[in-house]
């Protein structure tokens, strides 16, 4: 659907039976993310490409907003970026500024309504809100703005909640910068913001950074600037990668340039590790890391401690195969490929529900008889999560006819839920919750198991300074958890979805 807020100018009529409008009154709407400020640019399909590269990071819904002054335009649905947008549609998206999403659901069920940007309403006209993490106190922050009568919620995410909040505060009299700084004091928990407001654009991240957010420049004279989650996102449009927006750092890009206000009093950098491990792009570079060579050293990290006697060494492809290559370098047992990916398949890890991820793996990869019969095989793989992923490959290597299989994992086990952007949020779902490594070793049906350890990922970061959140391995979380949130079996409920 394509919103047109009431302060907006003549209808497009091209944009026919999309066109809704918005009341003054209340939000309307709209976890990869995306903002570019460059009026001599097609922001809209710009904001496209940045989001066909970041499409890895959430692939069940897609949106993008544009401003032209007042006028806010929201195009979003539900799939991939390539399925929800097309020529014509981002043709109807004129502006200077774009703000763009492609959604993995954390908080708020995998709907349409839930897919962002989340555009709402406010004295200065909209603003349009794109979430990557996930807030802690969601339900107490929403207690908060229905104390302040502000209770018409459209969707049920804790991202919507955060577009109403700075909304609240630009009604209270603020200017942007004010009322987004006032409604991030009340948020808890991980959030990497791009904001598209009619004057210019602003990235945020929480104060311990635990999302990513990078700066990237285009052209010289002038001088444009983009956000993107990860810097395949700037890459892909011909964007220089400037810098990262730090922990508790709000960056304004506006006519005028780029404005930097560390607004939070004791920013910690904590980058979830898990985004170097298995969520970003190994193509990506974060916290002045090449994802790619950190990999390749968990592999080799992971040879160090666990080599076997094998033929060969496969990864599990995709986000394995750097780790693999790794572990062959350092082991001297020859790098092979052992399951073809179809490369029209996503990711499964992060699909909405079981019976896809289970359908999705099938779909996905399929071994080479002839690579693995009578072979004595190492599988690498960078994470076991629910277990969904080893134990039907395991399964299909033997079918293929590898005599052996020993599994190695170039991270430690899961552990613990994530309650900052990723959904492992019941424990119950974590296969190394309740078993031990000689039981998964069973389930799973591999000859071995082993998992690199603790110290040996974070030697493999090569950070002397305890930068990396690492909860899922240890439990220890840098922003306190509820206990409710702990003790709940669906975050969801809890944040009274
Ligand atoms: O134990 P599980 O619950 O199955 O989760 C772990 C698996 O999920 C991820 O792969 P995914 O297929 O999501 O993405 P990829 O193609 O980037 O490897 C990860 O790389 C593991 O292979
Ligand atoms: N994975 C994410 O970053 C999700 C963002 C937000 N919590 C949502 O569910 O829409
Ligand atoms: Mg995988």
């Amino acid at each position: 659907m394509i919103l047109q807020p009431p302060h907006s100018s003549t209808p497009n009529p091209a944009e026919s039976d999309q066109i809704i409008s918005q009341r003054p009154d209340k939000p309307e709407e709209a976890c990869g993310v995306f903002g570019i400020y460059a009026p001599d640019e097609d922001v809209a399909k710009l904001t496209y490409f940045g989001l066909f590269a970041l499409q890895h990071r959430g692939q069940e819904s897609a949106g993008i907003a544009t401003f032209e002054g007042e006028q806010v335009r929201l195009y979003k649905n539900m799939g991939l970026v390539s399925q929800v947008f097309n020529e014509d549609i981002l043709n109807q998206m004129p502006g200077t500024i774009a703000v763009g999403h492609t959604r993995y659901s954390t908080t708020g069920s995998s709907r349409v309504v839930n897919a962002q940007p989340a555009v709402v309403n406010t004295r200065l006209g909209s603003l349009a809100l794109a979430h990557n993490g996930n807030l802690v106190n969601a339900s107490e922050l929403r207690t908060h703005l229905e104390n302040r009568n502000y209770n018409e919620f459209l969707t049920t995410t804790d991202s919507e909640m955060i577009a109403i909040a700075i909304g609240a505060e630009v009604d209270q009299g603020k200017d942007w910068l004010e009322a987004a700084i006032s409604a991030f004091n009340l948020c808890e928990g991980a959030y990497s913001l791009v904001i598209g407001t009619p004057e210019g654009v602003m990235g945020v991240r929480d104060p311990h950074g635990v999302r990513p957010l990078v700066i990237g420049t285009l052209g010289t004279n002038p001088m444009r600037y983009v956000l993107a989650s990860e810097t395949c996102g700037l890459d892909i449009i011909g964007a220089e990668y400037l810098r990262d927006v730090e922990p508790g750092e709000l960056v304004w890009i506006t006519e005028a340039g780029m404005a930097s206000f560390h607004w939070s009093q004791k920013p910690q950098r904590k980058l979830c590790i898990f985004e170097m491990i298995y969520f970003a792009r190994p193509d990506s570079v974060m916290q002045d890391e090449s994802i790619y060579s950190y990999r390749l050293r968990l592999g080799r990290q992971l040879a160090k401690e666990a080599a076997t006697d094998a033929d060969i060494v496969i990864a599990v492809p995709d986000s394995g195969v750097p780790a693999a290559i790794g572990f062959s370098q350092e082991s001297g047992i020859p790098y092979a490929e052992g399951l073809i990916k179809n490369r029209y398949v996503g990711r499964t890890f992060i699909q909405p529900t079981q019976s896809m991820r289970e359908s999705g793996i099938r779909m996905k990869l399929n071994p080479l008889k002839d690579v693995l019969a009578g072979k004595r095989v190492i599988i690498v793989d960078d994470s076991i999560v629910r277990g969904t992923t080893s134990r039907k490959i395991v399964k299909a290597l033997r079918d293929a006819g590898a005599t052996e299989v020993h599994m190695r994992v170039s991270a430690p086990p899961v552990t613990h839920p994530c309650f900052y952007g990723i959904d492992t949020d019941s424990q119950d779902q974590l296969i190394a919750a309740t078993k031990s490594v000689e039981e998964i070793a069973e389930q799973i049906g591999v000859d071995s198991l082993a998992y690199v350890s603790w110290d040996g990922m974070m030697l493999a970061t090569q950070d002397n300074a305890n930068t990396f959140c690492s909860a899922c391995f240890t439990g220890d979380y840098p922003i306190p958890v509820p206990e409710r949130l702990k003790r709940s079996k669906l975050m969801l409920e809890e944040a009274k979805v």
